[in-house]
Formats: C-alpha cells, sequence, structure tokens
C-alpha cells in the first residue's frame, strides 16, 4: 500500500508539532522516522494510524483519502515501545487476538485461527512458545510476539514506535536485522520511530529526518549519510567535527596549506563537517592540514585521539583502524597531517573567525591589517 502525506500540519494549543509535512511513501518501502526528541515523529505516525487528527492537510493510502476512514478499517498493525501484550492470555492467544475478535463473515474459523497463530509464531521464530504466558518470555520475544500479533491480521501498513527502545543493545541489534529479515519476507509498507540513527541506517530503505516539526531531509540512507542537506542533519547522524577553513579556488585551505579540493556551493569562510572516523594520517603526497596528538586511546580495533589543528586550535575527534602502522605509533604531543576522507561543507559558523580560519598565528596581525 503506497502511502502520501499532503500539507499535514497539527498543532497542540499553540505549539506547532507538525508543519507543513509532505512524504510520499512507495508500497512496500521500509521507512524510518528519525529525529530527535519532540520533532513530531510518534504524531506523524498517529495521524496516518487515525489515531490523532491533523489540523490541515491530507493522508492518502494507495490514492484514496482516509480522512473518513475509521482506525478499524484501516488495517494497520500496530507495535509500541512498551509491549502491550495480555498478560492474563497466553501468547497464542494475544496473537490471534486481532482475528477472534473479528465479527461474522470475515471471523475465520478456530482451526484457521489457530494455524494463523502457529505460522505467525514461526515466521517470529518462537514456534513452540505459544502455551506460555508473557511474562514468561524474554523482551526481546515479548517484542516479536507484539510484531506476530500485529502482522496476524494481514495489515497493509505496519507502523512501530520505538519497537526496540526498551531493550537492551545486544537484543536490539539482533531484533533489528532480524526486523529487516521478515520485512523482506512479508513486503508490508512499514514506518518505525527512532531516535537512533544507527537503527534507522542500519534498517530502512529511506530515512526521513525530522527537525521541529518539519522534515529536514528525506532520502536513502546513503544519501542523507553522504550527502546531508544542512549541519543539522549532519550532526544528528553521527559524530561530529567543525573545522573552520577558507574556500579557495576550487580549494579549501588553512593557512597556506590545500587541505582538500572542493568546488560546491559555499565560497570564502566555510566549516569543514568531518566525521571522527574519516580522518586518516595523510600520506607526504596527500592534502592534508598539520595538527597535534593531545592524548590517544585504545578501544580494540580501533584507535581514538583528540588532536588540535594547527593554525585554527579547534579540538577534534579522530577515529582510526589500530592495524596503520602509522596509527600504532601514535602518541601525545606528536605532529602529525591529517586528511579528510569525506566531508560536508557548509556556510562559516557565527564564531569561527576569518583569522583563525585564514593565517598560521604569525601573520595574523598583518592579515588582520589587510582585511579591515
Ligand atoms: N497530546 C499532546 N498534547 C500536547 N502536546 C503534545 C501532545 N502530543 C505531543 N505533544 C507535543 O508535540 C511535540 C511532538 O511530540 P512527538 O511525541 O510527536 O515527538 P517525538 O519526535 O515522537 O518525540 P519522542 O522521540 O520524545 O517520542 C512535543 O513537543 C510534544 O510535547
Amino acid at each position: 500500500m503506497d502511502i502520501t502525506l499532503k500539507n499535514i500540519s497539527k498543532h497542540f494549543g499553540h505549539f506547532h508539532a507538525l508543519d507543513s509535512i509532505d512524504l510520499q511513501i512507495q508500497s512496500g518501502e521500509l521507512i524510518a522516522l528519525l529525529g530527535p526528541s519532540g520533532s513530531g515523529k510518534t504524531t506523524l505516525l498517529r495521524i496516518i494510524a487515525g489515531l490523532e487528527f491533523a489540523d490541515a492537510g491530507a493522508v492518502y493510502f494507495g490514492g484514496e483519502d482516509v480522512a473518513a476512514t475509521p482506525l478499524r478499517k484501516r488495517q494497520i498493525g500496530f507495535v509500541f515501545q512498551h509491549y502491550a501484550l495480555f498478560k492474563h492470555m497466553t501468547v497464542g492467544d494475544n496473537v490471534s487476538f486481532g482475528l477472534r475478535i473479528r465479527k461474522g463473515e470475515v471471523r475465520p474459523d478456530k482451526v484457521a485461527i489457530r494455524r494463523r497463530a502457529d505460522e505467525l509464531l514461526d515466521l517470529v521464530q518462537l514456534s513452540g512458545l505459544g502455551d506460555r504466558y508473557p511474562h514468561q518470555l524474554s523482551g526481546g520475544q515479548r517484542q516479536r510476539v507484539a510484531l506476530a500479533r500485529a502482522l496476524a491480521i494481514e495489515p497493509k501498513v505496519l507502523l512501530l514506535d520505538e519497537p526496540f527502545g526498551a531493550l537492551d543493545a545486544k537484543v536490539r541489534k539482533e531484533l533489528r536485522q532480524w526486523l529487516r529479515e521478515l520485512h523482506q519476507q512479508t513486503g508490508v509498507t512499514t514506518l518505525f520511530v527512532t531516535h537512533d540513527q544507527e537503527e534507522a541506517l542500519e534498517l530502512a530503505d529511506r530515512v526521513v529526518i525530522m527537525n521541529g516539526g518539519r522534515i529536514a531531509q528525506v532520502g536513502s540512507v546513503d544519501e542523507v549519510y553522504e550527502q546531508p542537506a544542512s549541519p543539522k542533519v549532519f550532526d544528528f547522524l553521527g559524530s561530529t567535527n567543525r573545522i573552520p577553513v577558507v574556500q579557495r579556488e576550487n580549494s579549501l585551505v588553512i593557512g597556506d596549506q590545500h587541505i582538500a579540493s572542493y568546488s560546491g556551493d559555499y565560497t570564502g569562510n566555510v566549516t569543514v563537517y568531518v566525521r571522527p572516523s574519516d580522518l586518516r594520517v595523510a600520506g607526504d603526497d596527500d592534502a592534508g592540514f598539520e595538527a597535534i596528538v593531545l592524548n590517544v586511546q585504545r578501544t580494540g580495533p580501533i584507535v581514538r585521539a583528540t588532536v588540535e589543528v594547527q593554525y585554527t586550535g579547534q579540538r577534534i575527534s579522530v577515529e582510526m583502524p589500530h592495524l596503520h602502522h602509522d596509527v600504532k605509533k601514535l602518541h601525545a604531543q606528536q605532529k602529525l597531517r591529517l586528511r579528510l576522507m569525506q566531508f560536508s561543507v557548509f556556510a562559516a559558523e557565527a564564531n569561527s573567525t576569518v583569522e583563525s580560519a585564514l593565517v598560521p598565528p604569525h601573520l595574523i596581525g598583518r592579515e588582520r591589517l589587510r582585511l579591515a
């Protein structure tokens, strides 16, 4: 089932929780709604479900405006963060609940209901546990029961609100992989809310990044990660270093050092955004910038260092694989050159001064005069 959201807005009192949301979701897509707390993810999910109503705009399922379609007729499966299983019912009865409460002709007979529950328990890899009660399951198993229950009604759309939020990190990782496989098998159009960028990037076909009730960017995992539309999106998708530099003749420079080629939209004083893991020790022929190592931490296969960028004074983090011979020897007070493997450039931040970005310290007096 494809879903179209057109110009959705929602206020709670004077608070503008959603502002002109437009989004098109293809049938069978797995979409992550990612964003900081309060950005409007759950509100949007609830509006799609019909649990909340928009002040303006429309939701279309397969081209049909669902404004007048009540919740029970939207054929939506839900899973929330806190497993809302019925405690007094067995796992099998929980899974088949949506079928057992159907009325009239659409209610399958007892044997068919039992068979469907068993199939679903197979699908979520819990076969044989149908007679247990929820308290006899682990957290991860309970969330899988919740998913099986949501799938029992053969939903056209699956909506998951932080489905793994209450589970520990290891179980979360396992369930992510499992959900991805389950989605490949069922092909149900799925939207899931998360504020965990790793979860969104690992699971989704496309990511919708929300901020302050608006969509900050929509794209494939590679698009949002490699071409973030704004500093906010860059920040939200992982650790960020910011380095003030100058764009000059297709080049980014710090002082007299050419640190990378660049011919994008921004010119003059700009800020390079680079992730710690996208920095490497530069070879003799590489473009790069000088830095001094302040401290080094070795954690398993990764070496983490804090370095100070020469001339600009920024303290930035670097993460490199420990196997490289230059990285093995890294120590405090060492001078080195770093190169940017992948980075984004945005307009200069308000507090990054021209003199710190542009010139080596011994030239600052002169350069300031020239700029005055
Ligand atoms: N029923 C309500 N009444 C008043 N304000 C609400 C209501 N529901 C949500 N809000 C507000 O709307 C904003 C968006 O809330 P929403 O739950 O959609 O955010 P979210 O991105 O899902 O956040 P989280 O990750 O913390 O769950 C928040 O500021 C929240 O306080």
